[in-house]
C-alpha cells in the first residue's frame, strides 16, 4: 500500500459548486471560504481565542493526587482536546475546543479554538495498513504501535493546545478515538489503538480513549458514535438534515426537524473514499494515496456493467443500524474490482470514475432504502475528506437532486469538514468525565445508553 501520501498537503481545498450546492448555501445563508465565517444555526461554532485571564470558571491544573472528574466538569466553561484518526489512515486530526454548558444538558455549546492535521509519518502509515491484516497483526507489533501512536497523539494534543493559546494546565481532558485496526461488531469487538495512558502521561492531562467497547458491551455496533454530538450541535427545529460523512467509510446521521435524541438514527452507508483511494493507489503502484481533486476520475467514464455488479454487494441491503470497515471494503475488495475492471477493458481513469460513482450511488441508495420513507430530508451536509473531491461531490449532488435533496459541504454551512470528528471526540470525552451516557442506541443498535470511554490519569 502507499507509503508517503501526506494527505493534508494534497488537498486542493475546494469542491465544485453545483447549482444544488449554491442553492443550499444560499438557503443556509452560508459563505464559502475561510474568510466568510458566519453565525450559523449550529451550536458548534468557530470561536475566538480564549481570554486567558483567570476567572472563577477557569479550569485549574489538577495533580496526580487529584484525579476526580466531578470537580472539573462542574465548570460551565471548559477546554478539551479531541483527536481523530480515521479509517483513511491519513493522520491525526486534532481540535482544541471550548465547551460551554454541562454534559447532559442539551444546550451545551462547543467553540473550535484551533485545529491541526498531523499526517502520519510514512512508515507509521505503512505499518498500520499491515496491521489491518490479522495474520500480520502479531501482538508484539500491535503492542509497539499502540505505544508509538500514543506518543504521536500526545504530541498532536500538545501542539493544538499551543495553537489555541492554551497550556496543558488549562485543559480538562483529551478525548482520543485511536486508530481502528479491526472492527467486528457482529463478533462483539472492535480494536482501536493509541495508548491513552501514554497520552495522559505525556501531556499531564487526563485522557479518555477506547470509546467503542462500552457500546458493544450493551449490544451495539460500537459505531457510529458521532451522531450523538451531531444531534447536540446541529439539530434544527424546521429542517430535516442528513449529515453525511465521507471519510474512509461513508456514514450518515438523520436529524429530523424538531427531533429529540430518540428520533435520530445513523448508519454506515458503505465505502467513503476507501475504494477511490484503493484504486488510485493500486493502479499507480502506490504512487498516489488518493485521487486528489478527483483528477483521475474526471478523465474517465463510469462502467455501467461494473457498477451494476458492484451494486449487488450484500452490505447495501443489510438492515440498519449497521457499520462496516476495511474488513469488507479494503485491499482485497479493491484488487477484485481492478482485476475484473481490466477484464472489461477499463482504463485507470474509468476504474476511478466507476468507484467514485458507486460511492455516490450508495449514499443515494441508502436514502431510498432507509431514510426517505421515514423522513424526507431538506438538506444533506457533507463532511470528511470526500467533500474535497469535486467529482464525488458532483456525482453525489446529481444523486440527491434526483431525490429532491440539496447538498452542501460543512464549510458552506459554517462548519468544518476536517475538524468535525475531532470536535466530536472532545465532547464525548467531556461526557465521559461527567459519567454521562453518550451513545445513541438508535444509531448503534445498543440495548441502552452507556457511558463511553476509559479514563487514564
Ligand atoms: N483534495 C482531495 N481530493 C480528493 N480526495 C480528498 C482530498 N482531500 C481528502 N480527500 C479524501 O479524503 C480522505 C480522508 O478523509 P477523512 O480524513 O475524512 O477520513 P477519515 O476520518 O480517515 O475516515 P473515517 O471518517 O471513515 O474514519 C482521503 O483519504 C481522500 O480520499
Ligand atoms: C469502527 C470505526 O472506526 N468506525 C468509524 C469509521 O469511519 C466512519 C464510519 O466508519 C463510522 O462508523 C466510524 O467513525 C465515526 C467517527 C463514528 O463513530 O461516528
Amino acid at each position: 500500500m502507499p507509503g508517503s501520501g501526506e494527505a493534508a498537503d494534497e488537498r486542493d481545498g475546494t469542491a465544485a459548486e453545483t447549482p444544488a450546492v449554491a442553492a443550499a448555501r444560499r438557503e443556509a445563508g452560508g459563505a464559502s471560504g475561510s474568510g466568510g465565517q458566519k453565525e450559523h444555526p449550529l451550536r458548534f461554532a468557530p470561536g475566538p481565542r480564549p481570554d486567558m485571564s483567570r476567572d472563577e470558571d477557569e479550569p485549574s491544573r489538577r495533580g496526580a493526587s487529584d484525579p476526580g472528574a466531578g470537580r472539573f466538569t462542574e465548570k460551565p466553561r471548559r477546554y478539551a482536546v479531541g483527536l481523530m484518526s480515521g479509517t483513511s489512515v491519513d493522520g491525526i486530526d486534532a481540535a482544541a475546543v471550548e465547551i460551554l454548558g454541562m454534559p447532559g444538558d442539551e444546550r451545551i455549546e462547543v467553540r473550535l479554538l484551533a485545529f491541526e492535521n498531523k499526517p502520519y509519518p510514512a512508515d507509521v502509515r505503512r505499518e498500520i495498513f499491515e496491521l489491518f491484516d490479522p495474520a500480520r497483526a502479531t501482538v508484539d507489533r500491535v503492542g509497539a504501535m499502540n505505544v508509538r501512536l500514543g506518543r504521536l497523539y500526545a504530541d498532536a494534543a500538545l501542539s493544538v493546545i499551543g495553537a489555541a493559546g492554551l497550556s496543558p494546565a488549562d485543559v480538562l481532558v483529551v478525548g482520543s478515538h485511536g486508530q481502528t485496526i479491526y472492527h467486528a461488531p457482529e463478533a462483539g469487538y472492535t480494536v482501536q489503538i493509541g495508548e491513552g495512558a501514554v497520552i495522559a502521561a505525556r501531556t499531564g492531562i487526563p485522557c479518555v480513549s477506547d470509546f467503542r467497547p462500552a457500546d458493544l458491551a450493551v449490544g451495539g455496533q460500537g459505531a457510529p458514535l458521532v451522531p450523538f454530538t451531531e444531534y447536540l450541535l446541529y439539530r434544527e427545529r424546521d429542517r430535516t438534515l442528513l449529515l453525511q460523512n465521507i471519510g474512509g467509510i461513508g456514514n450518515v446521521t438523520v436529524i429530523p426537524a424538531g427531533c429529540g435524541p430518540e428520533d435520530v438514527f445513523a448508519f454506515d452507508t458503505g465505502p467513503g473514499n476507501m475504494l477511490i483511494d484503493g484504486v488510485a493507489s493500486l493502479v499507480t503502484g502506490g504512487a498516489l494515496a488518493m485521487d486528489a481533486g478527483g483528477a483521475l476520475a474526471a478523465r474517465g467514464s463510469a462502467s455501467e456493467t461494473l457498477l451494476g455488479e458492484l451494486r449487488q454487494d450484500a452490505y447495501y441491503a443489510l438492515p440498519v443500524p449497521k457499520s462496516t470497515g476495511r474488513e469488507r471494503f479494503g485491499a482485497d475488495y479493491v484488487e477484485r474490482i481492478v482485476r475484473h475492471g481490466r477484464e472489461l477493458g477499463l482504463s485507470d481513469a474509468d476504474l476511478a470514475a466507476t468507484v467514485t460513482k458507486l460511492t455516490a450511488w450508495s449514499i443515494g441508495d441508502a436514502y431510498d432504502r432507509f431514510i426517505a420513507g421515514r423522513h424526507a430530508a431538506d438538506l444533506m451536509i457533507v463532511g470528511g475528506g470526500g467533500s474535497y473531491n469535486p467529482v464525488l461531490m458532483r456525482d453525489l449532488a446529481a444523486e440527491m437532486a434526483a431525490r429532491g435533496v440539496a447538498v452542501a459541504t460543512q464549510e458552506e454551512v459554517g462548519g468544518s469538514s476536517d475538524a468535525k470528528e475531532a470536535i466530536a471526540f472532545a465532547l464525548l470525552a467531556d461526557y465521559a468525565m461527567a459519567r454521562q451516557p453518550a451513545n445513541l442506541p438508535a444509531a448503534t443498535g445498543a440495548a441502552r445508553p452507556a457511558v463511553l470511554g476509559k479514563i487514564s490519569y
